[in-house]
């Protein structure tokens, strides 16, 4: 499902109290300090409702018979127990303020624990602001109602049944009078549930739509800027925050709806407990202190009853952000490790692509695969150049190779071993990429070079070497010129620096990993003439010892290659050194014409 405002809402399969349950592994630990919390509150509830009978005898006792003497002992208890009611609503506050903090951190890490092991196929679906909002906002929701909204739900309704005994101990007249005036109130609760649980997701979906519209402006502002479009993206943006506001006014309407309710129906009620009161009070069959204390108790059923309305919109956005939070982490991951996973102790890297199918998931049905069975065979030692018409399929085919997508017929074998049959872990060990588009971590260039040998992430002399020497290979002369040199933190996704600079450090981090087999999507293509010569002279170095597949779209990079491949309609259709290619393969021609401008040159020289 592409979770974006245009996909249909998601229907609730599952009950609100189901739904709410799922979260339960989470919450288990917290559970103690949850039912604490709940202990007192109820305690204080229990408390307030105990303030009315001392009320009573204080009216039917000393205040009606006239002894002063009385009267002390009863304000001291109304006193000790507004204390005790005091303490224990602190008491409640202090058991469940971290639980909720608890929980949520636990399942920020499942979720992105989660995020990490999805595919590559699952974040080409997803709109990262969705993401953001399940990890940030759906979360936060989910901790603010532990911490206190099904603390004081639970508790506010015990309090109401309680409440509702007592008022029918004080008088089962008014009781059932109060009682009656409620019905409504349960009737519009339901229809309320309905409507809310649509209007919250609509919100939340919303909120994540903006979040998006967001992050893509911002990562793409020199864009918009070079192209003037920052109006054009303020409009758009402003018309989603409008719908996401329509949303929120009908979500308070909602609210505003049933709050009505919750407000109206304690005022009726009293009015008629009132009249009926006074009355049954005149013909005796009530005593003055039992009025007092039949609405005494009802004023202390005010609040929960009015609370009712929020704590219920809120436990609803909760159940919302909990379906929201499944949809990801019920997906399923069909890349995953196999139970008994081969090892290559010591990979040679023959790497072997055995007539090889892959289509996109949402590629139509009508289309041929992209890779149509591709056989290829990459020696030992050997470079591999890839090449083919833009679109052709260049590198998704090397993303066949670590797993970032699985085949979907056929094989890639590495030194004879599907790389099924391997762990991700190892697999991603010994073969290491490097693509076009090079993205950095906000991290040192150190952390971010080193990033595939964790076993060097303490630093030491090996770390030191290894960075020096994958830095000295890529060319990432520049370095030593940044302030702290490769302890320099990169900006955000290595911004600060140019493109040519973050591709070479990229692939710094491809060679630092030192694997058996590189596969580099047309590594260089941000370089100048010059800085790409150079590179290309220490990738010569590495790639006399290394397999490498080497995705090209310039004549240069080719003739790093012992051979070229040739990729055309879906399949491998010719393979052989660039020179004879040359001479005798028309689309290799075409292709190789359709590169820069610079091919000529190397065409003469090759
Ligand atoms: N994540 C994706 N989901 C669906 N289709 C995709 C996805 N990525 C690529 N494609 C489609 O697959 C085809 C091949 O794309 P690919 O990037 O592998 O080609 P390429 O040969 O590397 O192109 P280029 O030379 O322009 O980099 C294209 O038609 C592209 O639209």
């Amino acid at each position: 499902m592409s979770p974006s405002t245009t996909s249909p809402v998601r229907p609730h399969v599952r009950g609100t109290a189901r739904t709410i349950l799922r979260i339960l592994p989470w919450v288990r630990p917290a559970l103690p300090r949850i039912f604490l919390g709940m202990g007192a509150a109820l305690a204080a509830g229990l408390v307030s409702l105990a303030i009315p009978v001392v009320l009573q005898s204080l009216v039917d006792g000393p205040l009606s018979s006239g002894d002063g003497g009385q009267i002390w002992p009863a304000a001291v208890i109304v006193l000790v127990l507004g204390a005790l009611e005091a303490a224990f609503i602190a008491a409640r506050r202090w058991f469940v303020l971290t639980p909720g903090t608890h929980v949520e951190a636990a399942m920020r890490n499942s979720l992105y624990a989660k995020l990490q092991d999805l595919p590559v196929a699952f974040h080409d679906r997803w709109q990262s602001g969705q993401l953001l909002s399940r990890a940030m906002s759906d979360l936060g929701l989910i901790r603010r109602w532990l911490a206190f909204g099904i603390v004081l739900l639970v508790v506010n309704l015990a309090t109401i049944l309680v409440g509702f005994v007592v008022l029918f101990f004080w008088s089962w007249q008014l009781g059932l009078v109060f009682l009656l005036c409620s019905i409504p109130l349960w009737i519009y609760g339901y229809v309320f549930e309905q409507k809310y649980s649509v209007v919250a997701r609509r919100s939340q979906d919303q909120q994540g739509d903006l979040a998006t519209a967001v992050e893509e402006s911002v990562h793409g502002i020199r864009v918009l800027k070079a192209f003037g479009r920052g109006k054009y993206s303020l409009e758009k943006f402003t018309r989603q925050a409008e719908d996401l506001r329509g949303t929120e006014i009908e979500k308070a309407q909602a609210i505003a709806g049933i709050w009505l309710w919750l407000l109206l129906v304690p005022d009726v009620a009293f009015a008629l407990c009132l009249l009926g009161g006074v009355w049954l009070a005149s013909t005796g069959s009530l005593t003055v202190g039992q009025l007092f204390a039949f609405f005494a108790t009802a004023t202390v059923l005010r609040f929960p009853i009015e609370s009712i309305g929020f704590l219920l919109s809120m436990t609803f956005d909760t159940r919302t952000a909990i379906d929201r939070l499944f949809e990801v982490l019920d997906e399923p991951n069909p890349i995953t490790d196999p139970e008994h996973p081969q090892t290559i102790a010591q990979p040679s890297g023959r790497l072997v692509f055995e007539g090889a199918h892959f289509r996109y998931q949402d590629s139509p049905a009508q289309f041929p695969d992209l890779l149509d069975g591709i056989d290829l065979e990459l020696e030992p030692g050997e470079t591999m150049a890839l090449v083919g018409l833009t679109g052709s399929g260049k590198t998704t085919l090397t993303a066949l190779a670590t797993r970032l997508y699985d085949v979907t017929g056929g094989a890639v074998t590495l030194d004879g071993v599907d790389v099924r049959a391997l762990s991700r872990e190892e697999l991603r060990r010994h073969i290491a990429m490097a693509f076009e588009d090079a993205t950095l971590f906000s991290a040192s260039v150190r952390d971010n070079v080193l990033l595939g040998r964790p076993e060097l992430a303490d630093g030491g002399p090996e770390a030191d070497r290894v960075l020096a020497e994958a830095l000295e290979i890529a060319q990432a002369d520049f370095v030593a010129e940044l302030p702290n040199g490769a302890d320099t933190r990169v900006g955000e996704e290595g911004l600060s620096l140019s493109g040519g600079q973050r591709q070479r450090l990229a692939l710094a981090r491809a060679i630092a990993a030192r694997p058996a087999v590189l596969v580099l999507d047309d590594p260089l293509s941000a370089l100048d003439v010059d800085t790409e010569a150079r590179v290309e002279a220490g990738l010569r170095r590495v790639l006399a010892t290394t397999t490498a597949l080497v995705v090209a779209h310039r004549p240069s990079t080719v003739m790093l290659a012992d051979r070229v491949a040739l990729l055309e309609n879906g399949r491998v259709t010719a393979v052989g050194r660039h020179s004879e290619l040359l001479a005798s393969n028309d689309h290799y021609r075409f292709v190789i014409s359709s590169f820069d401008d610079d091919n000529t040159e190397i065409e003469v020289n090759a």
